[in-house]
């Protein structure tokens, strides 16, 4: 009675169209919108009002972007539905459908416990395959060759196909490498071997699954009555597939995305998709939404001006009824370091102005890598951030070398998780011992745990004991986990590996962060098991939870703090306040992206999704100089911030001489900005008649009396004495902002200013 209450309520609020969605039943639906016009929130609701008219939750599969979205799902229909919403399947495709491989990966020959590799696990395989072949390391870099196959298999093109199609090998040729196929072929042949799959291999092995195995694919179709998925634009080819299979009976599909929005072309995400969709669903219910609830009215709109300069999309207006809003500022500033300096001043302002918390900020980039500057600026200012994207926790050495000893425990066939940790903590096992082991479990047929159990027929002496005992150490964490949850093992396998004492014997600041993070991820096990809502809390659950996690995934909401992402991270988020940071030439739209139209489009899709996370106030900003690889380079603003009307912009003109703050003497950033400026104004200038070296790093011999320095912490600054030598050298500093300082040049990583 209350819940049925409660979604009458979320019904009134819809507009005609959207209720049209959220009450559509039977048959395949499209909606195809623009940004923040409530597609997200249609798919919502139309899963509880299915679950209200009695489709059992089970029934209803749903996919998503990142896990992180799916829970929140979740949670919003288990207010309206209650507890019962727990049994819904819903998360990535990945997700889902490795858990689909857990049950069924038999048929393909796989076992349950299989390994879910991840990128480094499958580079470091490549580059072993690269070395075995005896092929140029530089012509087949890791991560080229990975994208590569990655790309193929998420085409649905198999090795075999590969190697039986010209076509693919010409374009390798063309390329300068002849060998991709037989890589790709050992990259499949070693990972089925090792029991393990790839994130591509979960999309690829479901497709051949369902096309081998009808009786399996006939159970799933009849299962999932109805099937939904988000930010449909992005879905590739191995996805398209893998939901028209499963729709197949029912034909109760309903998609919802942007094409505006399509940023994964790289990953083979296909646009076409959407229009095969009305292919293979003549049938198919279109409903389009046009009014965005999300955004202010200048928002919509310039973001409205930039899209329509690509000519690939389908027509769709947007509109808001959403007040005027503000302008959208434009931040000009004269470095990177700048930059972000100028960008964290306003966003204080705001805070203050608006009394936003936190959690309503976001700052966007393109590339990780711009996120330094910013981090530094925050922390100066004394406001708490995270970064979502970039080394995520699981990604650390310490979190890595665990996970790789249970991955072990669980798969003894885990080629690549043996590799990392047989001599870590060191056990005096070389790589010699180690490709012995590799090759007799090749050449022998014997997979891994074969050849470890026999490896006194072919090692002898110090070396054979220490691998047996090796051995028998894994041997033992494999009943356990027949026996124990995740965190007993977990507790266990930490102590008796050594790597607890490893780290904690280690005093240095990085052995004590990598023992706080080891207890860490004690405490991350421990709340898994503890979960009420889990049912399987063995240590296969936690693994395969773990490797599924996408990057935005990590964020932890409750947290009071700026958010700061990438732009392709930041997809289906919103945000009262925005800031887009390094809207220059070669960085958005990117250095590689602006060769060919095609990309360029993609760059524009990026810069509209990026534009429209924003509710309230979105601020642009760039740099007129800015670091690349080291090096000071000349910027010139992006073509994107020509693209909007100026009639949209708070853009206070290419001098900051010229702008009001300056008049007025009240913003203090950028008055700051203005004094630095003029200070740096001569270095700038002599440094650009030598390009592009005009800044050395941290290097101490071009500190000089005189010469104009810059400090992570400290800013810009004059070195006015120098005392010592060698690795005593101290040089003393006139820091414009903090004052005098003598520092250690050793540790002091000064940028120099060669002036010459
Ligand atoms: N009918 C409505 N009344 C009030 N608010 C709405 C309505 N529809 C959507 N919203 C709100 O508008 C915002 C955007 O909705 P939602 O995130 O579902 O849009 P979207 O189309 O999925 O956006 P994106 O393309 O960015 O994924 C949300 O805050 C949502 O709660
Ligand atoms: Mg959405």
């Amino acid at each position: 009675m209350n819940s049925q209450h409660s979604m009458e309520q979320y019904l009134a609020t819809l507009n005609e169209p959207q209720r049209q969605a959220v009450e559509h039943i039977e048959g395949p639906l499209m909606v195809i919108a623009g940004a923040g016009s409530g597609k997200t929130r249609v798919l919502t609701l139309r899963i509880a009002r299915l679950m209200e008219l009695g489709v059992e939750p089970f029934q209803i599969l749903a996919l998503t972007f990142t896990n992180k979205a799916a829970g929140e799902m979740r949670e919003r229909i288990e207010r309206i539905v209650g507890t019962e919403a727990r049994s819904l399947w819903m998360g990535t495709f990945h997700s889902v459908f490795a858990k689909i491989l857990r049950i069924e990966g038999e048929r393909l020959g796989y076992s349950r416990d299989f390994t879910i590799y991840d990128t480094d696990d499958s580079h470091s395989l490549i580059r072993s395959i690269v070395k075995e072949l005896n092929l140029d390391d530089k012509l087949y870099r890791p991560a080229y060759v990975h994208g590569r196959i990655s790309l193929l298999k998420n085409s649905l093109i198999s090795y075999r196909e590969y190697l039986s199609n010209p076509i693919f090998l010409a374009e390798d040729e063309a390329a300068q490498r002849p060998h991709m196929g037989t890589i790709y072929k050992m990259y499949q042949e070693r990972c089925f071997k090792a029991n393990a799959m790839d994130f591509d291999d979960l999309l690829f092995n479901t497709n051949i699954l369902f096309r081998d195995h009808l009786d399996v694919l006939n159970k799933y179709q009849h299962r999932f009555q109805f099937i939904m998925v988000d930010e449909f634009q992005d879905t590739n080819l191995a996805q398209y597939w893998i939901i028209r299979k499963l729709a197949n009976v029912h034909r109760n599909i309903g998609v919802v995305g942007d094409d505006a929005q399509s940023i994964y072309a790289f990953r083979g995400a296909d646009i076409r998709n959407i229009l095969n969709f009305q292919k293979d669903y003549s049938e198919a219910v279109v409903v389009r939404l046009e009014q965005n609830y999300r955004s202010t009215q200048v928002i919509v709109e310039a973001a409205n001006e930039v899209i329509a300069h690509n000519q690939h999309q389908l027509p769709k207006r947007v509109w808001t009824s959403n007040p005027r809003g503000e302008l959208i500022k434009v931040i000009e500033a004269w470095s990177d370091n700048e930059e972000a300096r100028l960008v964290v001043d306003d966003l204080q302002e705001q805070k203050f102005k608006k009394q936003l918390s936190n959690k309503e900020i976001a700052i966007l980039y393109r590339t990780n890598a711009q996120s330094r500057a910013f981090e530094e600026a925050l922390r100066r200012a004394g406001i708490k951030y995270r970064i979502i994207g970039g080394i995520s926790f699981y990604q650390r050495k310490e979190i890595k070398d665990i996970l790789a000893y249970l991955r072990l425990a669980l798969n003894p066939n885990d080629e690549e998780a043996f590799k990392r940790i047989v001599n870590f903590p060191k056990r005096g096992l070389g790589d010699v011992t180690v490709d012995k082991v590799l090759i007799v479990a090749r050449t022998e047929g014997l997979g891994l745990w074969g050849a470890l159990k026999q490896a006194n027929r072919y090692l002898k002496g110090n070396t054979l004991s220490v691998l047996e005992e090796f051995t028998v150490m894994m041997e033992a964490f494999r009943l356990m986990i027949q026996e124990r949850d995740a965190y007993e093992v977990a507790t266990e396998v930490v102590r008796r590996s050594g790597l607890l004492k490893e780290y904690y014997e280690d005093k240095s600041v990085e052995g004590i962060v990598r023992y706080e993070n080891i207890q860490e991820f004690l405490n991350g096990v421990q709340a898994f098991v503890q979960d009420p809502n889990r049912e399987d809390k063995s240590l296969s659950a936690f693994l395969q939870e773990v490797a599924l996690l996408t990057s935005a995934d990590e964020a932890d909401d409750d947290q009071e703090a700026v958010s700061l992402m990438t732009v392709h991270g930041a997809k289906g988020l919103e945000f009262r306040q925005v800031y887009v940071a390094g809207m220059e030439e070669e960085l958005f739209p990117s250095y590689i992206s602006s060769a060919t139209l095609e990309d360029l489009e993609e760059e524009r899709r990026l810069f509209y999704v990026a534009m429209t996370r924003a509710k309230e106030r979105l601020t642009l900003s760039f740099a007129r100089k800015r670091y690349i690889y080291g090096k000071l380079m000349e910027r010139t603003p992006s073509r994107f911030l020509q693209e909007i009307s100026p009639i949209y912009l708070d853009w206070r003109g290419t001098s900051p001489y010229n702008s009001r703050a300056y008049r007025e003497e009240s913003d203090t950033g950028l008055a700051d900005a203005i004094r630095q400026y003029k200070q740096n104004q001569s270095a700038i200038k002599s440094a650009t008649y030598r390009p592009p070296a005009d800044f050395q790093p941290s290097d101490i011999h071009l500190v000089v009396e005189g010469a104009r320095v810059e400090h992570k912490k400290f800013g810009y600054g004059t070195v006015l004495s120098l005392e010592g030598s060698g690795d005593e050298k101290k040089a003393v500093i006139d820091f414009e902002e903090v004052g005098q300082k003598t520092l250690l040049l050793k540790f002091a990583k000064l940028r120099v200013h060669t002036n010459k």
